[in-house]
């Protein structure tokens, strides 16, 4: 049997590391966004006080006994790490986990009156709802007289680089906008992707969402190409079950897209009118499965998603989080091959992301090179740099 390549998992507790600055900085900082963004009452203001504490200087406790979903985080490592600092055990379980207390905090489990308040809504919404979307929606009158090779490639470059748009992300990163005039793919796989698309000619295409409004859109606009061009018959569409990483799309936030785009002129409407009668006759679906929150690799999915993927022509994958499950969330050597890390995945895989934490893989050592000669490690998590890969 091959050996599984394996590197070591990343924790927060290295000060001065990108993981200990969103668990001591960025996560305090969407606690105080949240507060200020409704008028929570004080029961929920001491909740969201007490996580502030919890979250810095706290351990993980075990979720109460009648928690709903105690089950399943229990399945997911919760009584392994407790009593245990947050800055102690995989980052990536500590944010997760992190995302579930918030929801707690704020009633979003219920049962109760804020049952179901994204607490994130407002700034999802002011997001869609901002000049630049109208920009971005306006351009598409442009793409439409041009061949439809071009238009999807531009638009496969449009949701790439929209996972730059990520709320969570713009807390903590202050100024990288600029920095990022010169955008640059580290790998680029994009025309192996466009092979297999055209391989499976009426097949199914599976994509993992990321974020909500100026990702979400793009995400969409290039479905719905892909479905008027015959390139693909279906399309299924994975959302979070629950709000997660500030900007995650939610089955809420992709009605709120749709509804932006019908409600547009021009090309815009006429892409949401194609995804809106999509949705209603079966060829585009919704997934909000509860493993798309849990704290684990994609590695460890359980068997009903991973008949999901294998069933895919291709399997495109967004974002960072996303990435960072899809690879493990380890200090892997940036030269380490994509193909070799995601043998596991059931069926061929795309992973579209711009780089905004320290993992990465599959880059040529020359690439490599030339990234830390410019900008020591930093080109790692500004989220100035993106990349296509791609296992087939
Ligand atoms: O998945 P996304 O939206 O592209 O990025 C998520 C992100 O902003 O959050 C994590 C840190 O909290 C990192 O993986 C990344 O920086």
């Amino acid at each position: 049997m091959p050996d599984t390549p394996t590197a070591p998992v990343i924790l927060g507790n290295r000060p001065g590391s990108f993981p200990h600055s969103v668990l001591a900085e960025r996560h305090p900082a969407i606690i105080r966004q949240v507060r200020d963004a409704f008028p929570y009452e004080p029961g929920q203001r001491h909740a969201l006080d007490a996580l502030l504490a919890d979250c810095t200087e706290g351990t993980i406790e075990p979720l109460p006994a009648d928690a709903h979903d105690r089950g399943r985080w229990t399945a997911w490592g919760m009584d392994a790490y407790a009593g245990r600092s947050w800055y102690d055990v995989p980052w990536l379980w500590s944010e997760s986990w992190f995302y579930r207390q918030l929801l707690q905090a704020v009633g979003y489990f219920g049962p109760g009156p804020w049952q179901g308040i994204d607490p994130f809504r407002p700034s999802k919404r002011a997001e869609l709802d901002s000049s630049a979307t109208d920009d971005e929606l306006a351009a598409l009158d442009d793409l439409a007289g041009r061949p439809a090779d071009e238009r999807g490639r531009a638009l496969l470059h449009g949701s790439l680089w929209g996972n730059r748009a990520d709320l969570g992300f713009r807390l903590s990163a202050e100024g990288t906008a600029r920095a990022a005039a010169v955008p640059a793919l580290v790998a680029d796989d994009g025309e192996r992707l466009w092979e297999l698309l055209d391989a499976s000619r009426a097949g199914t295409l599976v994509l993992v969402a990321d974020n909500a409004g100026r990702e979400l859109v793009p995400d969409l606009l290039l479905v719905s190409h892909l479905l008027e061009q015959g390139t693909i018959g279906r399309a299924v569409l994975h959302v979070k079950p629950y709000p997660y990483y500030v900007s995650d799309a939610t089955t809420a936030d992709v009605v709120d897209a749709l509804r932006r785009l019908t409600g547009a002129r021009g090309a815009a409407a006429g892409h949401g009118r194609r995804l809106w009668d999509a949705l209603s006759d079966g060829r585009l679906t919704l997934r909000a499965h509860p493993f798309s929150c849990s704290p684990l690799p994609y590695e460890e999915m359980p068997g009903d998603l991973r008949a999901d993927f294998a069933g895919a022509a291709v399997t495109v994958v967004k974002g960072d989080l996303n990435y960072r499950r899809l690879v493990g969330d380890r200090t892997w050597p940036p030269t380490m091959p994509f193909a070799d890390v995601t043998g596991y995945f059931p069926g061929p895989v795309a992973a579209l992301r711009t780089l905004k934490s320290d993992v990465v893989i599959g880059l040529a050592p020359a690439t490599e090179e030339a990234l830390v000669a410019a900008a020591e490690q930093r080109w790692r998590t500004g989220g100035t740099h993106a990349l296509i890969q791609v296992r087939a």
